[in-house]
C-alpha cells in the first residue's frame, strides 16, 4: 500500500475573486488542500470544516473585517495552532499592529510578489509546524515534570534572574507573573538548610561543580517541602549556565519520617522508646566521657499498674500510661537543671516498655539536684488521676544510678537504675532510692533466692513442720499448725523468714501454698485415723491466697482428696489480709464457712484491729500474737491486751490460742485469764513428721 502524505490545508480568505484565484494557483502543488472563503463569515464555516494550518486573510472584506475575522478563528478548535497571516493592501504599521493584536502569525502586504509569494507561504507553514511541534513537546515536558514532582530552572551567573518551569512558582508558592531572582528564592530556603544551599551554589559558581543535594522549602502559605536539587554546569555561547531539577520528596520523606517514629518512638505517649532511648545514653555517656562531667539515669516504674490494668482494663491502663507520661514530661520541662543543661527535654524522657519510664539528666554537678527532681517526681503522681469519671491513685518508685561512678556503659547503668528502683518498691514504693553496692548484693542474693525457689517445689524440697497446739486445761494436742520448711541444697534448712516474701512477690505462693495444704490434710487424716483422734490443723492462707478467685474450689477439692473432714481444718488469714478487701473477702469467708471449715485470725491485734469486723465475719477462733504474750509476765499492758482479747472472743463466743508460749509462766498467766489453747516452744517447737508421729503415739 503506498504511503499516503497528509496534505496541509490552506484557506484563501478574500472578497475578489481573482486575488483568490491568483493565490490558489501559486499555491496549487501535491502537498497542499487550498480551500478558499469569499468573507470573514464563510472563513469561520471552512475554518471549522476543515481545520487548515494557514489561513490567508485579506483585511478589507465587506462585512467581517480581517481583524475580527482572526480573532474569531482564534477562539475556534484548533485556532491557536493554525498561522494566520494577514494579507493587507496597506503597508501601514497601525494596521499590522492591529494584526498581531487580534492574534494574526505574520502578515504579506498586497500587491503580493508570486515568485516570492509561495515559498514564503511554505516557510510559514514550516516555522509553524516547528512551533508546533516545540510547544507540544513543552506540553510533554511540563506534564512528565509534573507527573514527577520535578520543576526546572535555569541561571547564568551574569544576572540576578532565574528563568524557570511555571511549576516552580506555585513550589515556592510565588505569583505567576514575579519576577523571579536567585535572592527571593533563597528566602524561602529553611534556615536552617540555607547554608548549606549557599555553599554548594558558590562550589558551583567558583569551582564549576554541579551538586545534588536535599534541602527544605518553606512555602508562602507556612508548609514545609522537602526537595532534592540536581544541577548541571555548561558554557554554551561563551556563557557559563547553571540549570537544575527540584524534585519534590515531601512525601517519601514524610514516609521516612514515620518509619523512623515508629522504629524509634512509643506511639502512645509519643516518647521515645527503648532502642532510641539506648542510643541517647550511648551518647550521653560518650559526651559525658569526653568533657569529664557526670550525669544521671532515672527509672520509673508505675506502682499498682497491674492492679489497675486488670481491674479497669487496657483502655484505662493506656490512658493513664499517657497521663504518667505527661506528667513525667512536665516536671523534667520545668527542672532547673534541665533548662541549665539545654536538653531538647522532650527526648530525654523515655518509655522503655510497659509501665517503665526512664529520664535523663546531664551535667550534674551535685547529687542533691537529682534528688530534687526525683522528689518533684514523686510530687508529680501525688494527685490522682481522673480517667473515665473514676479517681485512680497511682505513685511511682525511682531508681537513681549515677555515671561514672555506677556504671560504665550503658548495660551496667540500667541494670544497676532497675536493682535502685526494685529497692525503692521494697521500701514500701512511692520513693526513690540510689543505687548502691551493697543493694546490688543483696538483690542479687534475692535474685539467686528467687530462681531457687522455682526449682524448690519440682525438686521435692519442701516440707511441712507441724507444731501442736494444746488444750490450756487437759493439756492434750486438739490441734497442729502446718508451718513450712525448705531444705535448701546449700543453705540448709530455711524458715518462711527466709523465702515467703520472695514467694508472695513472684506469685509463687500460689502452688506452694496449695502444695502445703494438700499436704497437711492428708498427713493429719492420716494421723487422725492411726490415732482415732480428730487433730484440728491449722494452715496459713497468704494475702494472695486468699484474695484468689478459685481458693473455694481449690480447699473444696482438697478436702475432698485427702478425706479430711471440713470442721478439722482452719485456715488461719491475717487481720490485714482479711480487712484488705471486705466487699470480696466477707462473701468468701462465708463460702468457706459453709463448706464447713473453720476460720482463725492469725497474730490478731496486730493489724488494723477494727473491732467491727468480727461480728460481720464468721470467725472461730482468734489467734493473740506472740508480741503481746512475750512480756505477758511482767507487762501489765500486754497481760491487760491479752486480757480484752480474750474476753472480747468469750463475748462473741470465738476460741482463743495465745503463739509464742515460751515458758510455764506465760502459760498460767493466760489459763488464769482464761486463754483455751497454747501453742509455743515451752510445749514443743514445730517439728518433722517422723518426730510428730512419736509425740502424738506418746
Ligand atoms: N502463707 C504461708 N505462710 C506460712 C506458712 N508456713 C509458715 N508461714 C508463715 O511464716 C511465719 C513464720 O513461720 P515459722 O518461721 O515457721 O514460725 C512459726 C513458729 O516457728 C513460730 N513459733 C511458734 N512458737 C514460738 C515460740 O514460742 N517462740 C517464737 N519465737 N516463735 C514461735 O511462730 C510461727 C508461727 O506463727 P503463726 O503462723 O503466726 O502462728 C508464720 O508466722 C506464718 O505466717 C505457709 O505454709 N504458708
Amino acid at each position: 500500500m503506498a504511503n499516503t502524505i497528509k496534505k496541509q490545508v490552506v484557506l484563501i480568505v478574500d472578497d475578489n475573486p481573482v486575488t483568490r484565484m491568483l493565490m490558489t494557483q501559486a499555491l496549487t502543488s501535491t502537498e497542499l488542500q487550498i480551500v478558499e472563503a469569499a468573507s470573514g463569515e464563510e472563513a469561520i464555516v471552512q475554518f471549522t470544516l476543515y481545520k487548515p494550518d494557514i489561513t490567508l486573510l485579506d483585511v478589507s472584506m465587506p462585512g467581517m473585517n480581517g481583524f475580527e475575522c482572526c480573532a474569531r478563528l482564534r477562539a475556534l478548535p484548533k485556532g491557536v495552532e493554525c498561522a494566520i497571516v494577514m494579507v493587507t493592501a496597506l503597508d501601514d504599521v497601525e494596521d499590522i499592529e492591529q494584526a498581531f493584536e487580534s492574534g494574526a502569525t505574520d502578515f504579506i502586504t498586497k500587491p503580493l510578489k508570486w515568485p516570492l509569494f509561495k515559498h514564503r507561504v511554505r516557510y510559514i507553514l514550516k516555522a509553524n509546524r516547528t512551533l508546533q511541534e516545540l510547544s507540544l513537546n513543552k506540553n510533554k515536558l511540563a506534564k512528565a515534570q509534573s507527573i514527577a514532582n520535578l520543576v526546572y530552572w535555569e541561571w547564568d551567573f551574569e544576572s540576578e534572574f532565574l528563568e524557570c518551569s511555571s511549576d516552580m512558582f506555585d513550589m515556592l508558592g510565588f505569583p505567576k507573573e514575579m519576577n523571579l531572582t536567585v535572592r527571593s528564592a533563597l528566602k524561602k530556603i529553611h534556615p536552617e538548610d540555607r547554608t548549606k544551599l549557599i555553599i554548594a551554589l558558590k562550589q558551583a559558581i567558583y569551582e564549576k561543580q554541579s551538586y545534588d543535594i536535599e534541602y527544605r522549602i518553606i512555602r508562602s502559605d507556612g508548609s514545609v517541602l522537602f526537595v532534592n536539587e540536581r544541577t548541571d554546569i555548561s558554557f554554551e555561547y561563551g556563557q557559563w549556565r547553571i540549570v537544575g531539577t527540584l524534585h519534590d520528596i515531601t512525601s517519601r520523606k514524610q514516609s521516612e519520617q514515620e518509619i523512623t517514629y515508629y522504629a524509634y518512638y512509643d506511639t502512645l505517649t509519643d516518647l521515645p522508646n527503648r532502642r532510641l532511648f539506648i542510643e541517647q545514653l550511648e551518647t550521653a555517656i560518650a559526651s559525658a566521657k569526653r568533657h569529664q562531667v557526670q550525669f544521671a539515669l532515672m527509672f520509673l516504674d508505675l506502682d499498682r499498674f497491674k492492679y489497675i490494668n486488670d481491674t479497669y482494663g487496657h483502655h484505662i491502663g493506656d490512658e493513664v500510661l499517657c497521663q504518667s507520661a505527661q506528667r513525667i514530661r512536665e516536671c523534667v520541662r520545668d527542672s532547673d537543671l534541665v533548662a541549665k543543661a539545654n536538653y531538647d527535654t522532650d527526648n530525654r524522657v523515655a518509655r522503655l516498655a510497659g509501665d517503665e519510664f526512664t529520664v535523663l539528666l546531664d551535667d550534674i554537678s551535685r547529687v542533691e539536684q537529682v534528688a530534687e527532681i526525683a522528689n518533684r517526681l514523686i510530687g508529680a503522681f501525688s494527685s490522682p488521676f481522673f480517667i473515665s469519671e473514676k479517681h485512680l491513685h497511682i505513685s511511682i518508685s525511682v531508681g537513681i544510678t549515677l555515671y561514672p561512678n555506677d556504671g560504665h556503659n550503658v548495660e551496667t547503668l540500667l541494670q544497676h537504675a532497675d536493682v535502685a528502683m526494685y529497692h525503692a518498691k521494697e521500701k514500701g514504693r512511692n520513693n526513690y532510692q540510689f543505687f548502691s553496692e551493697s543493694m546490688d548484693n543483696y538483690l542479687k542474693l534475692r535474685l539467686e533466692m528467687e530462681n531457687d525457689l522455682r526449682a524448690a517445689l519440682s525438686d521435692d524440697q519442701f516440707e511441712v513442720y507441724y507444731q501442736p497446739q494444746y488444750d490450756a486445761e487437759s493439756m492434750a494436742i486438739v490441734g497442729l499448725e502446718a508451718l513450712l520448711r525448705w531444705r535448701h541444697p546449700t543453705k540448709g534448712l530455711l524458715t518462711p523468714g527466709y523465702f515467703i516474701e520472695i514467694a508472695e512477690s513472684t506469685g509463687l505462693i500460689l502452688s506452694i501454698g496449695n502444695w502445703v495444704l494438700m499436704q497437711a490434710c492428708c498427713q493429719v487424716r492420716q494421723w487422725q485415723q492411726e490415732s482415732g483422734c480428730a487433730y484440728r490443723i491449722a494452715v496459713n492462707l497468704s494475702a494472695s491466697q486468699f484474695t484468689q478467685s478459685y481458693l473455694l474450689e481449690t480447699v473444696r477439692k482438697t478436702l475432698k482428696e485427702s478425706g479430711l473432714l471440713p470442721e478439722t481444718l482452719e485456715l488461719e488469714i491475717t487481720e490485714t489480709a482479711m480487712l484488705k478487701d471486705t466487699a470480696e473477702t466477707i462473701p468468701l469467708l462465708f463460702s468457706l464457712k459453709k463448706l464447713g471449715v473453720r476460720l482463725a485470725i492469725d497474730d490478731f491485734g496486730t493489724g488494723y484491729s477494727s473491732l467491727s469486723y468480727l461480728k460481720n465475719f464468721p470467725i472461730d477462733t482468734l489467734k493473740i500474737d506472740r508480741t503481746f504474750v512475750e512480756e505477758i509476765v511482767t507487762n501489765s499492758k500486754d497481760c491487760a491486751i491479752a486480757q480484752t482479747i480474750v474476753q472480747l472472743a468469750d463475748n462473741l463466743q470465738l476460741c482463743t490460742i495465745a503463739e509464742g508460749v515460751e515458758t510455764s509462766e506465760q502459760a498460767d498467766v493466760l489459763r488464769k485469764l482464761g486463754c483455751a489453747e497454747f501453742q509455743g516452744f515451752y510445749f514443743s517447737h514445730p517439728l518433722p513428721v517422723s518426730q510428730l508421729s512419736l509425740l502424738l503415739k506418746h
